[in-house]
């Protein structure tokens, strides 16, 4: 039996970038970019209103004019106008290019209006403007032309979106995303449609573990198989060669249809490990076909599958997908253990907490009351898992402990 730093290393060792491929932006959110984007113009590119109000010229108020003929209107949108007039303003909308001749906007709640008898409309300004410039969000106030703003390697959430939408990225080289095969196993399963028999469980482990790799940004099959060595072995081969991971949960550890080490083994997949000292997730079977894909092997109890996903197989997926990433990166933060924790075994502990802030802005991490690593229900009340090191066996309130957080 292997230690998890080890398994940790061993899972590591299988990271391989996946190739990039070329995709249209509003089908790229979650993945991870390929290139760096570049501005293609300035941020703002054009002198741009902030407020709906009139554009005028600073150095007349600053001369002592309060009185602003309205000479033409622009809204945004429009080609900027003309200014004739030096002293004269234009009524100007947030968003409109602000023309030449003009450098300052006043906002209407700062304006009266009139109309004089010659039909022309004038604005009073009640509220000077402090400076030159004022409300008027400058070309280039931001960002340069030709800037970097998104390097290789970001992940495109919603704010790289608008960035790459602004700049016209309308196709983006990014990772292709891991194609991952969902198998459960066991005779006792049947489907969520099905009604169980009084000695049957619905497949629960199957979208639990969809829903986690889709989230990492997967694309995932689900598949099931019987414990059934002779299915196992006409199904499996096409999952190894066909995916870039096969994540199976169930079957891995003694019982007598226990099934998937030795069939895995005779198909060729080449074992790293089998069983590491933790709990839950003890029986976790490791392994990878040579030119195909990386096999985890989960345990079936539903929350060992979950925290061994998430402790493992996450943190794969994410670095497969990030260009220049050789080590799983330790996707955790420090918490802080609200109670204290007993844990005798000479196995590292992943404990279910919940997660709150405490006074002073640190991490709180309250032990779930769960029923073992059967109690899926646990898993709805918890945000995370610390993980205790082997030893010691007593954690007193206040240490502080690595949390890997899944909510
Ligand atoms: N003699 C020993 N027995 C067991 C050991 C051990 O070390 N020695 N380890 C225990 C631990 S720890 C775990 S975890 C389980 C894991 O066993 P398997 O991976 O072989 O899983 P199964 O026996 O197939 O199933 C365990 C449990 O989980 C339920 N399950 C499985 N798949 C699903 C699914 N897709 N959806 C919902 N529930 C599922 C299954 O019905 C069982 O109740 O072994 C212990 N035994
Ligand atoms: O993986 Mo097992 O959970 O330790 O029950």
């Amino acid at each position: 039996m292997i230690s998890v730093a080890e398994a940790t290393r061993l899972v590591a060792a299988t990271i391989r970038p996946l190739g990039v491929e070329y995709l249209s932006l509003t089908l790229a959110a979650g993945l991870v970019l390929r290139e760096d984007l570049r501005a293609d113009r300035d941020f703002p590119p054009f002198n741009r209103v902030a407020m709906d109000g009139i554009a005028l010229n600073y150095a007349a108020l600053a001369a002592g004019q309060q009185e602003f003929r309205i000479e033409s209107t622009q809204f945004a949108g429009q080609p900027p106008v003309a200014v004739a007039d030096a002293k004269a303003a234009i009524e100007i909308m947030t968003g409109a290019m602000l023309p030449a001749g003009v450098d300052t906007v006043i906002r209407y709640e700062d304006l009266t209006f009139r109309n004089d008898e010659a039909g022309h409309r004038w604005a009073a300004v009640q509220v000077p403007a402090p400076r030159a410039g004022h409300n008027v969000h400058s070309q280039a106030a931001d960002r340069r032309q030709n800037d970097l703003l998104v390097p290789a390697g970001t992940v495109l959430g919603p704010a790289e979106m608008a960035v790459a939408a602004t700049i016209g990225a309308a196709t983006v080289a990014v990772t292709r995303r891991p194609r991952v095969a969902v198998v459960s196993t066991g005779d006792e399963l049947v489907p969520i449609t099905d009604t169980p028999a009084a000695h049957q469980i619905r497949r629960s482990n199957g979208l639990m573990l969809q829903a986690a790799a889709e989230t990492a940004g997967a694309l995932t099959e689900a598949f099931h198989f019987d414990d059934d060595p002779v299915a196992l072995r006409q199904g499996l081969p096409a999952l190894l060669t066909g995916f870039d991971a096969v994540v199976l949960s169930g079957g891995v550890s003694m019982g007598k249809a226990d099934f998937l080490p030795g069939v895995l083994r005779e198909l060729g997949v080449e074992q790293l490990f089998h069983e590491v000292r933790q709990r839950p997730g003890k029986p976790f079977w490791f392994g990878q076909q040579p030119g195909g894909a990386v096999v985890f092997a989960l345990p079936g109890n539903p929350v060992s599958s979950f925290v061994n996903f998430y402790r493992y197989a996450r943190p794969w997926l994410q670095a497969v997908q990030q260009p220049a990433v050789t080590v799983v990166a330790a996707a955790t933060i420090p918490a802080v253990l609200t109670q204290p924790v007993d844990f005798k075994p000479p196995m590292t502990h992943f404990l279910l907490v919940s997660l709150e802030p405490g006074p002073d802005g640190r991490l709180l991490a309250t032990p779930e009351r769960a029923g073992g690593s059967g109690d899926m229900a646990s898993l709805l009340t918890s945000s995370g898992f610390l993980e205790l090191p082997p030893d010691p066996e007593h954690f007193p309130a206040g240490t502080v402990l690595p949390v890997w957080r899944f909510r």
